[in-house]
């Protein structure tokens, strides 16, 4: 260790101790190419670069700036060496986000000619920003220091002496002139003579007064250097250029309205793609001119937060990308200012918003304003309107409500407000008494009672009717997340801060599969895992109801079944010549006339949709029937031959079994009943649920480490059935928000098949690879990171010894690697280094899937092997796409800190 720190660090430096030394290793990648550029370091002789010393101002004594030297161009339009073009100007940037940008000039010491910037993506040379700590280091005194160069470089500097450009000074907002950066409004850098300071380690906050320096061949009035608030920033840099054609790019003058471009979220400054690079550096809270970091941007743009633009999915890598919307989603400039929120005439602070924008159910798209809300109803409108919506009661964010907030006129009053007459209206139609002016008291749940009285009159969002009276009314109705009780939120209340934000950055993890691949049952198993209490006893009532009748349904499956394979065989007998009595052996799909009675009876009231009728009090007394007919031999056979019974899930014999112990009244379905019921999660809705992973207390997972320290991430499980993807996948829109997508497949529909609409057989796991095209393929999904779950490990592990794999098609090149010892467990054989069968068809199918995701996306999948129906293998493949996601997090900071060098290290590799 001693040795190589010597070997690393300069003479006469002290070797640190070995336990205190942070070190990390670069490994080198062999994997499959990768779809972004990856970016080069071009070595540059330190020695060689000039530096210069600023003599007097104190502040700026250890600022590193390079020394460049802007050179008149000879030809304006000529390609530089990184491929721009060059237009007359020589440009130095100094700005809170420490971008130097420069053009056409000559670094002395390196004898070619630039462009590009410190601090932009764009220039292939070296980034840095004082806002993001991995690219650059800032130093105490408020310098900084360029990842990559020696400490000689952060000597203070001045600009070349031996340019001749004149200055020009920008500042973008008031209270800064030029003085303040130690440059003359106008002057001229030409001789050196000039010593200047600069102040690059403006505050975050106040980086709209940072000046942007320009040096220009053509002179440009000192005034430009004024004060100027955002809303003229845009008029004056369309009209302060004469001949700058309207629309055109802010910064190059070039292309027309109709050119693409990208703006700032501040100042809504527009640029064309050979310029929104520089003019936005390294975008550490996303699109803003680097003189507008630290800016709050303008409200209209809210909506844009976080979603990418055309244009800079071309310009930037996927990682890139996803790390600046990342920011400017949750950095703290762009979230709305508490200060700009008034509730009940008080203003919020900052821990009152937090609060107002993480309740389970917060007032729609916020914005800067005054607002009234009702607490014990939850009521929340403008200041002076009717309500706008009902929102999570009990938060204790504003001041108190004022009779007169919503400007009511009507002299009767909900929770001490005077409502409005549309209010009123909905009030008289929904049948609630308003003669004499009554005031009310209406809770979150809507029961209300008259002031000074006890008993509750009645339930305003039970009243008949209530649904369209407030729809026509365009008055709002609670969601079901206002029900929660006062505690819950009080619960949120009393949390600490940064729990809130842990909301904010809540981790979407969209769950998506092929009809039956398993992912309801995925999304159960995590509902038993991390939720304490999974199902009320409500749900478990109604899960009992759907249990006993789907023992129905799967009942007449099986008799419909049943009569379809006898004729088929009768006929066949009777082409044969053979007697409808079957021979010794063959199989009887007849029952007994018993039987047959109750079948043709329970047939006909299905066919008829009356199974309601019966159910559930009649069907009690015939459970012993039933009973009797799942175990008749001839339902047995029907009920083996269930791969041609499309419908049937597997599930159907797991209850079928039980069936009179399921019919009781006072039957209570297990957790494992929970789990096997089909129809709990609305097969072609959504089902969505929020959950944290629960602190290990042993190390089991590999990840047991990283919780103790990051225990509170939030995380949102969101399972859509393929049926409800609509024409094209066109509802995969609304997911653009998701971190993670996880595909479910599952590993027995090798040899399984169905027919489609039109009579063809398909096989399942060929129309589950296709669905996985659509879904990879998805614009929406472009940059998302994707596990593959092969599910129903058990299932594979059960039928591959009988079924080849090669019955897929897609798998016709499967070609285990027989070993000698076949009846050895799994254990020894693992000793052995020789893989079991299931374990060679997973791996085969995991590459296949890999290599299908890599031609079609150019990324890596994830994948992990599951038996959906055993909780420790989901806990496991959860743990997993966690372990993925903060890995991922990891890998995109180290890329951007460092200069991009990547790993192939990844996380335990329970899995692919
Ligand atoms: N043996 C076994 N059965 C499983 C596994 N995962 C799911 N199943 C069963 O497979 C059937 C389909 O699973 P679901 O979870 O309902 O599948 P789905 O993706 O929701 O599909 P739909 O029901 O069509 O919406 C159910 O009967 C499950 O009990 C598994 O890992 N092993
Ligand atoms: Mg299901």
């Amino acid at each position: 260790m001693e040795k190589l720190a010597r070997g690393l660090l300069h003479v006469g430096a002290t070797i640190p101790e070995a336990d205190v030394v942070e070190y990390s290793f670069a490994v080198e990648y062999d994997g499959p190419p990768v779809a972004f550029e990856i970016p080069r370091a071009i070595p540059i002789e330190i020695d060689r670069i000039p530096v210069a010393t600023v003599a007097s101002a104190p502040k700026s004594a250890a600022i590193c700036v390079p020394v460049v030297q802007p050179l008149p161009s000879p030809d304006p339009l000529k390609r530089g060496p990184f491929g721009e073009e060059f237009c007359p100007v020589a440009e130095v940037v100094v700005s809170p986000t420490s971008v130097i940008a420069f053009e056409h000039t000559v670094v002395e010491g390196l004898d070619r000619e630039m462009s590009g910037e410190i601090g932009s993506s764009s220039s292939g040379l070296l980034r840095c920003s004082s806002n993001c700590p991995d690219r650059s280091r800032e130093l105490s005194d408020g310098g900084f220091e360029v990842a990559g160069f020696s400490s000689e470089f952060k000597e203070s500097i001045d600009f070349s002496n031996e340019t001749n450009v004149h200055a020009d000074l920008v500042t973008t907002e008031s209270a800064l002139s030029s003085e303040d950066f130690g440059f003359p409004s106008s002057g001229s850098f030409d001789d050196g003579d000039e010593e200047v300071g600069v102040e690059a380690a403006a505050p975050a906050a106040n980086a709209r007064r940072v000046p942007q320096v320009s040096f220009q061949d053509v002179e440009v009035a000192s005034e430009a250097s004024r004060t100027e608030t955002e809303s003229t920033w845009q008029e004056r840099s369309e009209e302060s250029a004469p001949g700058v054609k309207k629309g055109s790019c802010y910064r190059c003058h070039r292309g027309s309205r109709f050119t693409e471009k990208e703006a700032c979220l501040v100042c809504d400054a527009k640029y064309c793609s050979s310029c929104v690079l520089r003019a936005m550096g390294s975008m550490p809270e996303g699109r803003k001119c680097v003189n507008c970091i630290g800016s709050p941007i303008m409200e209209s743009k809210r909506e844009s937060l976080g979603k990418c633009s055309r244009m800079l999915k071309k310009l930037l890598s996927s990682l890139e990308i996803q790390q600046m919307m990342k920011a400017e989603k949750f950095c703290e400039a762009n979230q709305l200012r508490p200060e700009h929120v008034y509730v009940n005439g008080k203003q919020l602070c900052q821990e009152e918003m937090v609060l107002l924008q993480s309740c389970p159910n917060p007032p729609n798209k916020l914005k800067p304003g005054r607002y009234w809300y009702d607490k014990v109803s939850g009521f929340w409108g403008k200041e002076g309107y009717k309500p706008h919506k009902i929102i999570s009661a009990h938060l204790n964010v504003g001041g108190n409500l004022f009779p007169e907030a919503s400007n009511g006129n009507t002299g009767i009053f909900i929770n001490n407000r005077e409502i409005t007459k549309t209010e009123l209206r909905m009030l008289k139609l929904a049948g609630v008494q308003c003669a004499g002016c009554p005031h009310f008291w209406v809770n979150a749940d809507g029961s209300y009672q008259e002031e000074g009285q006890k008993n509750i009159k009645g339930h305003l969002w039970d009243k008949a009717g209530i649904k369209l009276i407030c729809s026509i009314l365009s008055l709002p109705l609670p969601c079901k997340e206002n029900m929660i009780s006062g505690e819950e939120v009080n619960y949120l209340n009393n949390r600490a801060v940064p729990e809130y934000y842990e909301k904010r950055t809540l981790q979407k993890l969209l769950l998506i599969g092929h009809q039956g691949s398993g992912t309801s049952t995925i999304f159960k198993q995590a509902k038993f895992l991390y939720k304490p209490d999974p199902f009320s006893v409500e749900e478990r009532e109604s899960i009992k109801l759907m249990i006993q009748r789907n023992i129905y349904r799967y009942l007449g499956i099986l008799l419909e079944g049943r009569e379809h394979f006898e004729e088929s065989l009768s006929r066949s007998q009777q082409s044969a010549g053979n007697e409808s009595n079957p021979q010794n052996g063959q199989i009887s799909y007849s029952i007994g006339p018993r039987l047959k009675v109750f079948s043709d009876w329970l047939l006909k009231v299905m066919e008829s949709g009356n199974l309601d009728v019966i159910f559930p009090a009649a069907t009690r007394e015939y459970a012993p029937l039933v009973e009797d007919l799942w175990r008749d031999g001839a339902i047995q056979a029907t009920y083996n031959r269930r791969s041609e019974l499309q419908l049937l899930p597997r599930s159907a014999s797991y209850f079928l079994e039980r069936v009179v112990d399921i019919s009781r009244a006072e039957y209570e379905p297990s957790d494992m009943d929970i789990l096997y019921a089909d129809g709990i999660t609305s097969s072609n809705g959504l089902a969505c649920m929020d959950f944290v992973f629960p602190q290990v207390a042993s190390s089991t997972s590999g990840y047991d480490g990283e919780e103790q320290r990051d225990p509170v991430i939030r995380y949102q499980l969101v399972r859509v059935h393929s049926k409800g993807l609509g024409e094209n996948c066109k509802w995969l829109e609304m997911f653009e928000d998701v971190r993670m997508v996880m595909f479910c497949v599952a590993l027995s529909d090798y040899n399984e098949f169905y027919e489609d609409a039109t009579g063809l057989t398909i096989n399942k796991m060929l129309s589950s690879k296709k669905l996985f095209e659509s879904i990879i393929t998805h614009p929406v999904f472009e940059r998302m990171d994707f596990l593959l779950i092969l599910n129903k490990y058990d299932l594979l592990e059960q039928k591959i010894e009988a079924a080849p794999l090669t019955l897929c098609d897609w798998f016709n090149d499967f070609s285990p690697v027989v070993s000698r010892h076949r009846h050895i467990n799994n254990k020894n054989r693992n000793a052995n280094h020789g893989a079991s069968l299931p374990q060679q068809a997973f791996h085969y199918i995991a590459v296949k899937f890999k290599r299908l995701f890599a031609s079609l996306t150019g990324r890596k999948l994830y994948v992990a092997a599951a038996n959906s129906l055993d909780s420790d293998s989901i806990d496991n493949v959860l743990r997993y796409a966690k372990g993925i996601q903060k890995w991922e997090d990891e890998r995109m900071a180290f890329c951007s800190s460092e200069l991009e060098v990547y790993s192939t290290t990844e996380p335990s590799s329970f899995s692919q």
